[in-house]
């Protein structure tokens, strides 16, 4: 019977690791890449497309789906994974990182962080009790501390002083939820800015609290390339070797290839999904702008490397020309391939760490994509 929370080394390559972290729905297979369903959905794809596609695991979101459904109506629906038909695993964030970014008036304080909801204004409070309990709700299997992930350009003095309340609201997250009741893991989230030493302080001060995994927060803040790979070049290999380490809605395809040789196994962005639904598509030759006239009479797959439904059965043409028709049907076969792309090149850094060729691999993206991919 799997240990919720076991996490099995299989191979290593450099710092990069091929790993399995069991959960209550499911083993994942690290590294991985982890579609965001923020509301409850991938958005423009469904539960059998992405089980098609090879996704072992998706996000939701305390914050959104607390203004709207409600958690405690989830909860009476049997909670996230049956309400939305997804009985493998689901990771949630604890809704700080959406407090700041969506909501417009909000107040941090030691007790957590009031703000108005995005939908009607209302005001409401997020202690880090309130974010564990509603992630309890919700039924994830991989619980987000609350935590304040300040913005790219924060004095020291402030990221210094943010850290140590995220440690607090940390340790009060941990003692409301008994380290594997109900089967549900908890994530210590590392922040600390672009300092180094802070960094390091915010990692040691969590490893205090024992925590099923540990993740990066506080990159792609609008930071440069450089200054994120500074960071996660520094924090990475320092994480705990034997506990799953999570890397925060980063990034492109060099951004994970990046952090995964810094010993970053678990990844989620909303790139694939967002830039699905502006025509933007990742393919094995590079990017390609759907909408781009030179599509017009191009009879070919988007990707003839790609084995996912869109390039199987839809031509360069009829994709631009549904991209420039606005119909619904470009959003969800945009979705499914960028989709597909972000799982298999996850699948391919499996393969390629196994066969201790790992190098080679973000080489020849690197020739692709460039060093960044932006
Ligand atoms: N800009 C990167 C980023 C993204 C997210 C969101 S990751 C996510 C999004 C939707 C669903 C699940 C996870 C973050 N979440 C938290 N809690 N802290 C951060 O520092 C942070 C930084
Ligand atoms: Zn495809």
């Amino acid at each position: 019977m799997p240990v919720p929370g076991r996490f099995t080394i299989h191979a290593r390559d450099g710092k990069a690791r091929r790993a399995t972290l069991h959960t209550a729905h499911g083993e994942i297979q690290t590294p991985v890449f982890m579609p965001v369903g923020t509301q409850g959905s991938v958005k423009a794809v469904g539960p059998d497309d992405l089980l098609q596609a090879g996704s072992q695991i998706i996000l939701g979101n305390t914050y959104h789906l607390y203004l709207r459904p409600g958690d405690e109506l989830v909860a009476r629906r049997g909670g996230l994974h049956r309400f939305m038909s997804w009985d493998k695993p689901i990771l949630t964030d604890s809704g700080g990182f959406q407090v700041f970014s969506l909501s417009t008036i909000r107040k941090i304080s030691e007790k957590g962080v009031e703000f108005r909801s995005y939908l009607d204004g209302s005001k409401h409070f997020f202690s880090p009790e309130k974010a564990i309990s509603i992630q309890q709700n919700l039924g994830s299997d991989i619980m987000m501390v609350l935590d304040e992930c300040v913005g790219y350009g924060a004095d020291r003095e402030y990221t210094a002083r943010s850290l140590e309340r995220t440690t607090r609201w940390a340790r009060r997250c941990r003692e409301v939820h008994t380290p594997g009741a109900d089967g549900q893991l908890m994530f210590g989230i590392i922040q600390g800015g672009f300092h180094e030493d802070l960094r390091e302080e915010s990692l040691g001060q969590l490893l205090e609290i024992p925590f099923e995994g540990y993740a990066i927060g506080g990159l792609s803040v609008g930071e440069s390339t450089e200054d994120m790979y500074r960071i996660l070049n520094h924090i990475g290999p320092r994480m705990p070797e034997e506990k799953p380490r999570y890397l925060m809605g980063v990034g492109t395809p060099m951004d994970i290839l990046e952090g995964i040789e810094s010993g970053v196994d678990m990844f989620d962005c909303v790139l694939p999904t967002r830039n699905a639904r502006n025509g933007t598509l990742f393919t094995s030759q590079g990017k390609v702008n759907i909408k781009r006239a030179e599509f017009r009479e191009d009879d070919g797959p988007l990707d003839p490397n790609c084995q996912c439904y869109t390039c199987r059965n839809f031509s360069r043409a009829y994709l631009r020309h549904l991209y420039t028709a606005r119909e619904i049907l470009s959003y969800r076969l945009n979705s499914l391939h960028n989709i597909a792309f972000f799982l298999e090149l996850a699948r391919q850094a499996r393969e390629a760490i196994e066969g201790g060729r790992f190098a080679e691999l973000k080489a020849h993206y690197q020739g692709i994509y460039g060093t960044d991919g932006r």
